[in-house]
């Protein structure tokens, strides 16, 4: 099994640089299946283990994908195949995007019920509800949701019950070849949702709305490939700001969008952290002597304090002055780093929702487990503070969202290696079968 190994007690220094957000390439890429004409460039696309796996799952559509050093030339204007493989789409999420785009242009679409991290049950009633109210006829057998729509899809009125990130992606994307409009009322509001449909309307979408609670989608009767460049990863910033701050370092965020991380900024600053913004990058430092004070967070949707830092911050809490109370709201279980953070001897209680952390601990190294994504970011964050060496398994969580993690943290200064096994290095491949173009049922 691969490992990340890491050596604690080195202060970081120096400039990272951000790449592209995976949780907003994952949907520009699923986007691309809407666009009849031309091509999509996409670039600031990072190698992630995800980002590969939705790029197989479209060439298994039979859609042409090209992905060369971070650039995504797709052309969809053939889709040869509804279904996505299994194999493909239990490995993540997101796959799971590529429905609403599938229904919209060709009316039909056969995916399996989506993998991805196991921090709760994940359901996916607000993306079919959506779409059943546009019009489709959904059905779930096998483990396959199979998704149909006579004629084209209508724009519908929809709420969503919870302000879900995804189900607002899927149904922004269907609603763009609708026809007639469609309102998505407390729609999520993240930066990935802005990015998406700024390339939408590239495309020759009209998306309004984006990045507020109600977005408004007038369908159009086609779209084109376009040249997109992805924003920078707000989550792959917060990491290496908790990083920066755990080690006692100085280290520049580059590329970072400080407007996408108010939440993470203002508790870091509360607790005692230096950071200072800049139309270019954040810097975060710790003065020398500076104890960092306990601070109490709660998750909650955009704009409030992602849950994917949830995990990092309670490393850093870990090291800090006091109690801190730590409130996760968005998923129901996503506490399985705590074990792993109390065998570096941390001092961590849950109950129910809730981690209550007492500071001050000397973290010690230990053989962990990245339990998913984000926990895996957690542990390398308070490996780097801890007394000796810190083995961390399971690291194919970490390689779903963090692109050359090892080399980004070595250059500022840690001691840190990856350990391959000879066995996970043979990568699978999946071959795409040969396919005839489909025609929508309506052409
Ligand atoms: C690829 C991607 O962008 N992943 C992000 C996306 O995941 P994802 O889009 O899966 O997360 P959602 O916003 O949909 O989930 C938020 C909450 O809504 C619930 N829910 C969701 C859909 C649904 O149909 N019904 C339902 O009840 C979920 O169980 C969860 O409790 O947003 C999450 C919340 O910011 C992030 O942690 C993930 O990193
Ligand atoms: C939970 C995450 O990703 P996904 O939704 O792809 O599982 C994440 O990025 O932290």
């Amino acid at each position: 099994m691969s490992k990340i190994i890491v050596r604690g007690g080195n202060r970081l220094t120096g400039k990272v640089k951000i790449s592209g957000a995976k949780n907003a390439v994952l949907p520009i890429i699923a986007a691309s299946i809407l666009g009849e004409e031309g091509s999509s460039v996409i670039h600031e696309a990072p190698a992630l283990d995800d980002v590969v796996t939705i790029t197989r799952v479209l060439q298994a559509l039979g859609i042409d994908l090209t992905y060369h050093n971070e650039t995504i030339t797709v052309n969809a204007s053939n889709i040869k195949s509804v279904e996505a493989p299994y194999e493909l789409v239990r490995k993540m999420r997101a796959s799971f995007l590529v429905l609403g785009p599938l229904l919209a242009r060709v009316g039909r679409a056969k995916i399996p019920l989506p993998g991805g991290c196991a921090i709760g049950t994940r359901p996916i009633d607000q993306h079919l509800k959506g779409f059943e109210a546009m019009g489709a006829e959904i059905s779930l057998g096998q483990g396959y949701i199979d998704a149909k729509v006579d004629g084209r899809l209508i724009g519908a009125k929809i709420y969503l019950d919870v302000a879900s990130v995804g189900a607002t992606e899927n149904i922004m994307m269907a609603a763009s070849l609708a026809k007639g409009t469609t309102v998505i009322e407390n729609a999520a509001k993240e930066p990935e949702i802005v990015d998406l449909a700024n390339y939408l309307n590239a495309m020759g979408a009209k998306v309004r709305g984006a990045g507020t609670g109600v977005i408004r989608i007038e369908g159009v009767e086609r779209l084109k490939g376009v040249v997109h460049s992805v924003i920078p990863d707000r989550i792959e910033a917060g990491t290496y700001m908790m990083a920066a701050a755990i080690t006692g370092g100085d280290v520049y965020i580059d590329g970072a969008i400080s407007d996408h991380l108010k939440p993470v900024i203002s508790k870091m600053q509360e607790m005692g952290v230096n950071v200072v913004e800049d139309e270019n990058g954040i810097r975060v430092f710790v003065p020398k002597d500076r104890t960092l004070k306990a601070v109490d967070v709660k998750t909650l949707p955009y704009p409030g304090f992602p849950t994917d830092m949830q995990a990092q911050m309670m490393a850093l809490l870990t090291v800090s002055d006091g109690t801190s109370v730590l409130t996760e709201t968005v998923f129901e279980n996503r506490f399985m780093h705590v074990a792993e953070l109390k065998n570096m001897n941390a001092q961590i209680k849950v109950e129910g929702h809730t981690a209550i952390i007492s500071g001050n601990s000397r973290l010690t190294g230990a053989k962990v487990c990245a339990t998913d994504l984000r926990a895996g970011a957690a542990l390398i964050i308070a490996a780097l503070a801890a007394e000796g060496e810190t083995e961390i398994s399971d690291i194919h969580h970490i390689d779903r969202g963090y692109i050359q993690i090892c080399e980004k943290l070595r250059a500022l200064g840690a001691s840190v290696r990856r350990a391959e096994s000879e066995v996970e290095k043979a990568a699978e491949v999946i071959e795409a079968p040969i396919l005839k173009p489909i025609q929508p049922s309506w052409a």
